[in-house]
C-alpha cells in the first residue's frame, strides 16, 4: 500500500538497520514478536525508559480542561527514555470518553472544505460530505491550517486555512502542560489508518521553527511506532502508541526517521448514544493520528 510519505523515503541501502526493523514488524507471515516492542508502562532501569508524573506548574481553567475531554493535569504521565532526549510519551491525558470526540472530529468535519484531504488533492473541484459520500475507507490524509505540499515538501503561504480551534486548544493546552508554553499550532496532518496500513519511514523537517515541538494524538486502534535516528543505520526503537496517546517530539528528537510499521486492532470502543455507530464502527478497526506542529518561527 502507498502512503503519504512513501516518496519521502531516503534512498537507503535496503538493509539500513530502519528499513529492517521496518520490514520485521511490518511482515504478516511470519508475524513480529509484539514482546520486543517497547510498552513504556513502566519505568524500566534496563532500557533507561522512566515514567513520572506531569510536573504541574501550568494551570489552565480546569473547566477548559474538561471541555477538551481531558483528565486533570496531575493524572498525567510522562514516560521518557536516557538514551532518546527530546521524546516525551504523555499519556492518561484524554478522559475515556472523549477518544471518540475526538475520532468524530477526524471523520466528520476536519476533512470537510477548507481544509485538504487526499481524495481532493488531485481533483479540480473540492470534495464535499466525504462522510455521507461513503469516502471513509478512501481517505488517508487531511491537512489544516497550512496545507503541507507533499510533492514539494513545503508549507505555503498561499495554502492555508483557519485552524480548528478546538484542536487549536488542546495542543496549546498540551504544549503548555509538557512545558512548552510559547507553541502556536499552525498547521496538522491527520493521518487515517486502515487496518494494513503503514507510514513509511521518514524526517518532519518542512516547518520553519524546528526549535517548536511537534504534538502527536493518536486514537483508535494501536500502532507499533519505529522511532529510531537521524541515520537510518541507528536501530530504530519499536513502541506502541495507543489510543489517547500524546507524543511529543522536540531538540534532538525532532528530527529523527520514524515510521508506522503496523497498526493492529486491540481496543474495543463501545456504541454510544453520543456518537453515530459509523463511528465507532471506524474506531474499532482503524488508528487516526494528528500530528500539530508550529510552522513559523513566531
Ligand atoms: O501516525 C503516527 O504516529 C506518525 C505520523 C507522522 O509521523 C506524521 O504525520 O508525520
Ligand atoms: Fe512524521
Amino acid at each position: 500500500m502507498v502512503d503519504a510519505y512513501s516518496g519521502d523515503a531516503a534512498p537507503d541501502s535496503p538493509m539500513s538497520a530502519f528499513k529492517r526493523a521496518f520490514k520485521y514488524y511490518k511482515s504478516r507471515n511470519p508475524p513480529p514478536d509484539m514482546s520486543t516492542v517497547w510498552a513504556m508502562d513502566e519505568s524500566d532501569v534496563g532500557r533507561g525508559v522512566r515514567i513520572s508524573p506531569l510536573p504541574t506548574s501550568i494551570h489552565s481553567a480546569s473547566s477548559e480542561q474538561a471541555e477538551l475531554g481531558l483528565n486533570p493535569i496531575d493524572q498525567w504521565t510522562v514516560a521518557t527514555i536516557d538514551s532518546k532526549p527530546g521524546i516525551m510519551l504523555l499519556r492518561g491525558v484524554f478522559r475515556p470518553e472523549s477518544h471518540l470526540y475526538w475520532l468524530d472530529r477526524c471523520l466528520r468535519a476536519y476533512p470537510e472544505a477548507p481544509n485538504v484531504t487526499n481524495l481532493d488533492a488531485h481533483s479540480d473541484q473540492k470534495l464535499t460530505q466525504i462522510w455521507r459520500g461513503g469516502d471513509l475507507n478512501r481517505l488517508r490524509w487531511t491537512t489544516l491550517g497550512y496545507h503541507y505540499d507533499w510533492l514539494l515538501k513545503e508549507y505555503r503561504d498561499e495554502s492555508r486555512s483557519p485552524f480548528p480551534s478546538d484542536l487549536d486548544a488542546l495542543s496549546r493546552t498540551v504544549a503548555a502542560a509538557a512545558g512548552f508554553d510559547g507553541f502556536t499550532p499552525e498547521t496538522a496532518i491527520v493521518n487515517y489508518y486502515p487496518p494494513k496500513s503503514t507510514l513509511s519511514g521518514h524526517v518532519d523537517r518542512a516547518e520553519r521553527d524546528l526549535d517548536q515541538p511537534l504534538l502527536s494524538f493518536s486514537f483508535g486502534q494501536t500502532a507499533i511506532y519505529l522511532s529510531g535516528g537521524t541515520s537510518l543505520d541507528e536501530e530504530p526503537t519499536p513502541m506502541f502508541l495507543r489510543s489517547g496517546d500524546v507524543l511529543i517530539l522536540y531538540g534532538d528528537q525532532r528530527l529523527v526517521n520514524h515510521a508506522v510499521p503496523r497498526v493492529f486492532a486491540e481496543r474495543p470502543f463501545s456504541d454510544s448514544a453520543a456518537f453515530d455507530p459509523i463511528v465507532v464502527n471506524y474506531a474499532n478497526s482503524n488508528r487516526v493520528n494528528i500530528t500539530v506542529r508550529q510552522v513559523n518561527v513566531c
